[in-house]
């Protein structure tokens, strides 16, 4: 199926037992759900931790990661990296470029800028379909391999130096 590949060699796991933030957008329930479980599935399998925070659509996630840096600097919970989870499905309107561009934007944005590994993810899917086949965890599960890019964005800053 196109479009699903997991490239699995390109993952690489954290020498420290890595804790998480992992950002769920419930907008679509039933495939925040699935997300969800391929994305615990694969901290799991890794032996990460982690916790869960619920927002209400992806435009909300990029700033419950800057919400947790500054707690982080406050005395609150150290993360070593984020997962963002949602799911944007094509309506009539505009609002589709919005939400799928402003909330890659923003997550980009703060990966580079605050040097942070985060797993990307958010489903732009032009239908209930498309996003189905990605988000279930025996189908694409990108949940899954989002959770495994932050575990290997982790692992990347461990090697080259920058400590969390
Ligand atoms: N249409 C979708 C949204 N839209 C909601 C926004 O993300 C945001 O919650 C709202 O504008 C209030 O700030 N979010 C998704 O995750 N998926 C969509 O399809
Ligand atoms: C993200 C969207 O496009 C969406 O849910 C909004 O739909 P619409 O553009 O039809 O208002």
């Amino acid at each position: 199926m196109a479009g699903t590949s997991q490239h699995g060699k390109a993952f690489i796991r954290p020498k420290k037992k890595a804790h998480l933030l992992i950002i769920e957008a419930r907008f679509h329930d039933d495939l925040a759900d699935a997300l969800l479980d391929g994305a615990t599935n694969a901290l799991d399998e890794a032996g990460a931790t982690y916790d869960v925070v619920t927002v209400p659509g992806s435009l909300e996630i990029p700033a419950v990661i800057t919400f947790a840096l500054d707690g982080m600097g406050e005395g609150g919970k150290d993360y070593d990296g984020f997962v963002a989870l949602g799911t944007i499905i094509r309506g009539d309107t505009y609002h589709f470029d919005i939400v799928a561009n402003e909330s890659s934007r923003a997550l980009m944005d703060l990966s580079v800028q605050e040097a942070i590994a985060i797993g990307n993810g958010i489903l732009t899917t032009e239908n209930d379909a498309q996003a189905w086949t990605r988000a279930k965890r025996s189908e694409g599960d990108k949940g899954g391999f989002a959770a495994r890019a932050a575990l290997t964005m982790i692992a990347l800053k461990e090697q080259l130096g920058a400590q969390s």
